[in-house]
């Protein structure tokens, strides 16, 4: 009897065991089961509740929602920040209070607090609750940082009325800015939005009067013959739509300008006031970009919208005459042996671009109409004739050298309100000073002290000594500007001793008239 029981004690012990173990299995087992049916269960409410709308970097919307969120109490209490000086200018965070901005003792933002990347946040718009997350990952790899926003929604509404009203916020907050899109890295023929940068004036360009006149009565001209054009056919959609020729009897809409003249002389900077004036973004592609051939060029200007202005820059840089017209030559240079013999060219084999890819792009069939075209060079006589005829380059314009007159006028605009040479005042109302910090940047209270001593009346005569010492045709106005942006806060000193920087200049620069075009 007691061996029975030896036998059937330990036993009956691992039953309860065994017993014991299956109802923690069981319960293990409904508690998942009860998970995974709320999360089922979870899902479906939120597909048939929810709906979520994704805004990519790339995409000018993504920036609209940005500053949208940033002025958001909730974002502003998130306590995982990322600090950042670099997005300022591009997300407009000079303007949101609540994201804490941090100021200097000059009152200069230094940087701006905005919630971590993958944190999840929550957010209410027209009485109804939101969940944005931000993130830098994406599946798809051309694509920059990505916003998601989850709303509680039958359809898709309200995300409607969330962009409007994030766009008209940003415009609100951004229309003294010029928005700037490039080619995105790949070159697949998409844009990629890069920023809103401040719009400079035009009276900060020392140019001849004649020449800023001439260019903005043209390009008004255009824009308003274009809204004459097609008002009747192009109504709301401004994005990716085409005007056809055939919209305007056949008359091709479109117009080139060439700004052409010596490196450093503002012609970049000219388009750029120019689209602030006119209130046109720039699209602004490099020929030479890894990648860029026919098909991504003719599909990057058929992506620019109509009324934004499209500049290629540095045009001599691919298309010479040497190369233009070999028809075997795929347009670019093909080899140009380095003092050391190799070729500089060794890698760009992946550039399908030619002359012809580029004149089809310009004004063939499929070419884009109702945009301002404008490409810039240093060498005007190197470009291929038939990239600068009539209807492809409606109108030139000449940069030089900078001249006694764009000496004074620099300097009174730098030491001054940006008013160029007429003004005299030595006050400065804050839009003066605003103007003159976007003409010139790190100019404005940089200007106090010496400076501020120094009277209009004052400044005018040490604008003439400068000019006299300033050789003619001989510097560049970006020189000039440089000079000055080193003597900021010392304007006599400046012209104290200018005569001294031009004898460096001219020692570091071996062949100081280069690039000077025949007169
Ligand atoms: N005529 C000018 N008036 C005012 N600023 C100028 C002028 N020319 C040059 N600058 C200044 O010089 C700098 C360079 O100018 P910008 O890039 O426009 O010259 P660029 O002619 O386009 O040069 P590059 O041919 O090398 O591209 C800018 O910061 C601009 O403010």
């Amino acid at each position: 009897m007691d061996s029975l029981k030896n036998i059937f004690f330990p036993l009956a012990g691992s039953m309860g065991a065994l017993h014991e173990t299956f109802k923690l299995l069981v319960i293990g087992a409904m508690i998942e089961s009860a998970r995974r049916i709320s999360v089922l269960t979870w899902n479906g409410f939120v597909d048939i509740f929810f709906h979520s709308a994704y805004f990519y970097q790339e995409d000018v919307a993504y920036d609209w929602l940005m500053h949208f969120l940033s002025k958001q109490p909730t974002w502003g209490r998130s306590r995982e920040f990322e600090v950042t000086t670099r997005d300022i200018s591009r997300h407009n965070l000079t303007t949101s209070g609540d994201l804490g901005d941090e100021e200097d003792e000059d009152g200069q933002l230094v940087a701006a607090f905005m919630p971590s990347i993958d944190s999840t946040h929550n957010f209410y718009f027209h009485g109804r609750w939101f969940r944005v997350t931000r993130s830098t990952r994406s599946s798809d790899y051309r694509r920059g940082g990505s916003l998601k926003i989850t709303g509680f929604a039958l359809d898709n509404e309200i995300f409607k009325k969330l962009v409007l009203q994030a766009r008209r916020d940003y415009t609100m907050d951004v229309k003294e800015r010029v928005h700037i899109f490039l080619t995105d890295d790949m070159s697949y023929g998409n844009w990629k939005y890069v920023g809103a940068r401040p719009k400079r004036p035009m009276t900060s360009m020392v140019l001849e009067p004649d020449l800023k006149d001439a260019l903005l009565a043209d390009c008004k001209e255009f824009l308003s013959s274009e809204e004459w054009c097609v008002d009747s056919l192009f109504l709301g959609s401004h994005f990716n739509s085409a005007i056809t020729s055939d919209t305007a009897s056949g008359i091709p809409f479109r117009r080139g300008y060439l700004l052409h003249g010596v490196p450093g002389s503002g012609k970049t900077s000219l388009v750029h006031s120019l689209a602030g004036e006119l209130g046109l973004n720039i699209y602004v592609v490099s020929l030479t970009s890894k990648g860029m051939n026919d098909n991504t060029l003719t599909t990057l200007m058929g992506r620019a919208p109509p009324r934004s202005i499209f500049l290629l820059e540095d045009l001599d840089a691919v298309f010479t005459r040497s190369v233009s017209r070999d028809p075997s030559s795929t347009g670019t240079p093909k080899e140009s042996t380095t003092s050391e013999g190799s070729s500089s060219q060794d890698n760009n084999d992946d550039s399908k671009l030619s002359l012809s890819g580029l004149l089809n792009s310009i004004d063939g069939v499929a070419a884009a109409e109702g945009r301002l075209f404008f490409a810039t060079t240093n060498y005007k006589e190197r470009l291929d004739p038939a990239l600068i005829r009539d209807g492809r380059i409606d109108r030139s314009f000449e940069f030089t050298h900078a001249r006694k007159w764009h000496a004074e006028c620099i300097f009174k605009c730098f030491f001054l309100p940006c008013k160029t040479s007429s003004s005299a005042s030595s006050s400065l109302s804050t839009n003066d000073k605003d103007a003159s910090e976007r003409s010139f940047p790190g100019s404005k209270h940089k200007l106090g002290h010496s400076a501020s001593l120094v009277s209009g009346d004052e400044i005018a005569v040490l604008a003439k000594r400068f000019a006299e010492a300033i050789p003619e045709n001989e510097l560049s106005v970006a020189n000039l500007q440089g000079y000055l942006l080193k003597n900021k806060t010392r304007p006599k000193e400046c012209v104290d001793e200018v005569e001294q920087w031009i004898c460096e200049q001219r020692k570091n620069t071996k062949r100081p008239k280069e690039g000077l075009r025949p007169e």
